[in-house]
């Protein structure tokens, strides 16, 4: 349905993004997933054609968008990471302003704006000027408004940040209905792991302007499948025992995370010896060792050796 070819954006000294090719089909909810500056929002301002890529496509229905972004616009709902609401105005109003942009017939206007402040439950609250409206509330109103003029695709950027657990719950909930009920293809960018897997079929996973994995979870997770994940709890990371594990030839990554050293190695192979008497050697008290299957956050790390909230 949309689709991204070999996208690419330098700003400046930048690149931001780097040959990014990805897919969406009809009906389905895919993840974009990465760290702060993997470059997932300038690729998803470049599928909205929100900005110019330097160079690469868009297609939407096989068909570029590059000299008709308006078609686009019609059937794309896009949420941005930053609110963009007037605080002044009820959340009717800002509705109604933006209906008015999106020029919905008048005489739907105030029946479709009563829809979607339902669909993320707001339509309580509809006379309340937004300025009185939690973090969660406000995001729940860029949906809505996102969603006014009935897109068949919904672009979401980080939609669950920095807001209360309640209103995540139920933005995600309104994402999966969406999804499910009303057949919205979705494309759902975040830096929360449990998301993509609570909401998406298939995901893409971006570092530093490229994509480094894609697929659904499970081929996403057989990424490691040989392999299995060893968290070793220690009082004080000593630089040494990282050193001594680093050496030995069966690890295939070593990343310390605060107190814990993650280590990574196929699954025929029983590590435990090797740790203990690395532990020895270099006089570090271990406080716990857990063996356990990899998930998508250890891939992640496998991929980048890095957490995906550092
Ligand atoms: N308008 C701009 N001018 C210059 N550099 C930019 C601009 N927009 C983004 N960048 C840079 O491009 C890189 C990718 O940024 P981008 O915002 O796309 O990442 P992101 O994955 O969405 O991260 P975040 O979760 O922090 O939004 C970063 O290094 C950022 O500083």
């Amino acid at each position: 349905m949309l689709e991204a070819i070999q996208l690419t954006k330098t700003f400046k000294n930048t690149q931001a993004v780097k040959g990014v090719n990805l897919y969406l089909e009809k009906g389905e909810t895919v993840g974009l997933l990465g760290p702060n500056g993997a470059g997932k929002s300038t690729t998803i301002s470049m599928l909205s054609s929100l900005v110019r890529p330097t160079s690469g496509d868009v297609l939407l229905k096989g068909e570029s968008v590059k000299d008709q972004p308006q078609h686009l616009r019609e059937i794309l709902g896009v949420v941005p990471q930053e609110i963009a609401v007037f605080p002044e105005l009820t959340a009717y109003e800002n509705m109604s302003f933006f209906g008015k942009i999106y020029k919905l017939p008048k005489s739907e206007l105030k029946q479709r704006i009563e829809e979607v402040l339902t669909l993320v439950g707001l339509e309580q609250r509809q006379k309340e000027p937004v300025k009185q409206f939690s973090g969660g509330m406000k995001r729940r109103l860029n949906i809505a408004v996102a969603l006014l003029h009935r897109p068949e695709i919904l672009i979401m950027d980080e939609p669950t940040v920095g807001i209360d657990p309640q209103s995540r719950n139920y933005i995600l909930e309104t994402v999966k209905k969406l999804n499910e009920e009303k057949g919205i293809t979705v494309l759902y960018t975040s830096h929360y792991m449990e998301e993509v897997e609570f909401l998406c079929q298939r995901l893409y996973i971006m570092d530093r302007g490229e994509v480094i994995a894609s697929g659904t979870k499970d081929e996403v997770k057989n990424i490691l499948s040989s392999e299995h994940t060893i968290e070793v709890e220690v009082e004080k990371v000593n630089p040494a025992f990282i050193e001594k594990l680093e050496g030995v030839p069966a690890i295939s990554s070593v990343t310390s995370l605060d107190k814990k050293i993650i280590l990574l190695a196929p699954k025929k192979i029983n590590l435990l010896e090797d740790v203990f008497d690395a532990a020895k050697q270099t006089e570090s008290p271990l406080k716990g060792i857990q063996i356990k299957a990899p998930t998508l956050e250890d891939v992640f790390l496998h991929l980048t050796g890095r957490k995906l909230r550092d």
